[in-house]
């Protein structure tokens, strides 16, 4: 970096919300969209298996993962060093989007462009929080988080507004305007918004946003690894010291697990575990391998009663493997009984019906936030 040209700050664009609400839908939405910027992206997932970036559609090369960790807390460190190595590319990015995990803090997020080290290269743009219009309202267990990742929101894009009435929909505004009365609500399906109210809306501002001081959250949560290992499972499982240096905070807790496997499954058993997946269940996605579609990936998408598989890209030269994170409740997955459960839907025999397009299912045992 020459001293005599100083760089114009890259805009920062947060995204967050809640898990499922659709933080990634509208990623891909922004990134497909036609605004003519260089758009880097920093992902973190939650979980021991980084799905999202695979779930980034058709921007190769431009999304990197920060994963092992969150990076409100245990990983904030590697957001302040990848951010400052993107500015030492041949091509540095003209705006950066970061989609933060579901239960992620977007306030340390949003703090950290505010460290010396960043902030004369960096100018965050908006925290957009995305709303699940459906959801919000009954997840009284996260509420506080909720609360919280919607404070430091400038714009609030409120998904799902095609699975509401109008009346649900005009609630959930309401007490989103209670926490943050002067928010640009943006209602959307699948993510459709103006890209000029979500790209380059202004300067954010750290200091007019109503912080508010959720006592028993403050950016503090476990990450309880119950994991299982599929055969191909080769992720770091070091981590113990990080869960150690978690404060414990029993108002925002999680649970996630995770199963990989190099068989196919046959699709209509799989459907049959996915809807018997437990209550405390609330969060699943994945890619799979099945039997029905060997070439080519199959989405998963779980968000409280609702499951989709998508039929996506073909495989081409990567090596089929099924990959699943599930996010529930502390003490609500027990790998035991997940992995029978799983395991009984692999397959070896070709599968009897092709499918293509989407499938969506309703699970049979759902209870709700
Ligand atoms: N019907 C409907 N479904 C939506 C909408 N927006 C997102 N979805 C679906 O909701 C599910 C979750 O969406 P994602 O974009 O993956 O949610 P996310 O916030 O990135 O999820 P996490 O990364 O797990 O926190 C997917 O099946 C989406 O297709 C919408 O406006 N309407």
């Amino acid at each position: 970096m020459s001293i005599d040209t100083p760089l114009k700050p890259v805009p920062v664009t947060i995204l967050t919300g809640f898990l499922g609400a659709g933080k990634t839908t509208l990623l891909n939405r922004i990134l497909h969209a036609d605004h003519g910027l260089k758009v880097a992206v920093l992902v973190n997932d939650f979980g021991s298996i980084n799905i999202d970036t695979q779930l980034v559609v058709g921007v190769e090369g431009e999304t990197i993962s920060l994963a092992n960790g969150c990076i409100c807390c245990t990983i904030r460190g590697d957001l302040l060093k990848t951010a400052l190595l993107l500015l030492d590319r041949a091509e540095p990015p003209e705006y950066l989007i970061i989609e933060a995990s579901g239960v992620s803090d977007p306030w340390a997020v949003a703090e950290t462009f505010d460290l010396p080290e960043l902030r004369s290269f960096f100018r965050l743009d908006s925290v957009i929080t995305v709303v699940d219009a459906e959801y919000v309202r009954q997840q009284q267990y996260y509420e506080d988080l909720i609360i919280h990742q919607i404070s430091a929101a400038d714009v609030v894009v409120l998904s799902k507004v095609d699975l509401v009435t109008e009346e649900q929909r005009a609630d959930v505004e309401q007490w989103v305007r209670q926490i943050v009365p002067r928010v640009r609500i943006l209602p959307a399906i699948h993510g459709d918004v103006p890209m000029s109210l979500i790209l380059g809306v202004g300067r954010y501002n750290l200091e007019v946003q109503p912080r508010i001081v959720v006592p028993r959250h403050d950016h503090e949560h476990d990450h309880h690894h119950d994991h299982e290992h599929g055969p191909h499972c080769d992720h770091d499982h070091g981590d113990g010291d990080q869960q150690h240096d978690h404060h414990h905070d029993h108002s925002a807790e999680f649970s996630t697990w995770s199963y990989v496997h190099d068989h196919p499954f046959s699709l209509k058993k799989l459907r049959t575990a996915l809807q018997d997946l437990p209550a405390t269940i609330f969060r699943g996605k994945g890619v799979l391998y099945l039997a029905e579609t060997p070439q080519r990936r199959a989405i998963l998408q779980i968000v409280g009663v609702r499951i989709t598989v998508t039929v996506g890209e073909p495989w081409g030269d990567a090596t089929p493997v099924t990959q699943m994170v599930f996010i529930g409740a502390p003490g609500g997955l027990d790998g035991a009984s997940l992995t029978a459960a799983f395991d009984a839907c692999l397959t070896n025999a070709p599968g009897q019906e092709q499918i293509a397009g989407q499938q969506s299912w309703f699970r049979r045992v759902f209870g709700g936030g």
